[in-house]
């Protein structure tokens, strides 16, 4: 099985990017974390991070077609995008949200996302280990 993990803007600079909220990790990290868990898993991961959204959207709609399970962190667009929103609503094969931070405890304007509403599940908080988590729960393994 092939698996998307789909990173939204801001998410490539993660190890430098206020690491007090996000962590050390580097954003090439975060690519070796997912594709190791994806080895253990079997299944066969492909990361990768945008900072236009319609590239995203393009992603997405491949996702849809191909009937690709997704795990997704838009980033910022979590919060503002119901065009990322109705892309994600195409899918067919499971979507997990995923966000590093705890999102509730922080600014008002992060509390509300527009795709939980049409994700399977969503982590949050957990950090990077977030995604592996999510990964696992694809796999049938959680
Ligand atoms: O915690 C995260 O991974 C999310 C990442 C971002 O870039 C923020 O805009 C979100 O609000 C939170």
């Amino acid at each position: 099985m092939n698996v998307l993990v789909l990173n939204g803007p801001n998410l490539g600079r993660l190890g430098t990017r206020e690491p007090a909220v996000y962590g050390t990790t580097t954003y090439s990290d975060l690519v070796t974390l997912c594709e190791r868990a994806g080895e253990e898993l079997g299944l066969s991961v492909e990361v990768r991070q945008t900072d236009h959204e319609g590239e995203l959207l393009g992603w997405l709609h491949g996702a849809a077609d191909a009937g690709t399970p997704v795990v997704l962190n838009a980033g910022a667009w979590t919060h503002t995008s119901v065009a990322v929103r109705d892309a994600c609503a195409q899918l067919t094969a499971p979507l997990v949200e995923v966000h590093i931070s705890n999102v509730h405890k922080r600014e008002e304007f992060r509390h509300h996302s527009y795709i939980s509403g049409v994700a399977d599940g969503v982590v949050v908080g957990l950090g990077v280990r977030g995604y592996a988590l999510a990964l696992r729960w694809i796999a049938g393994r959680d």
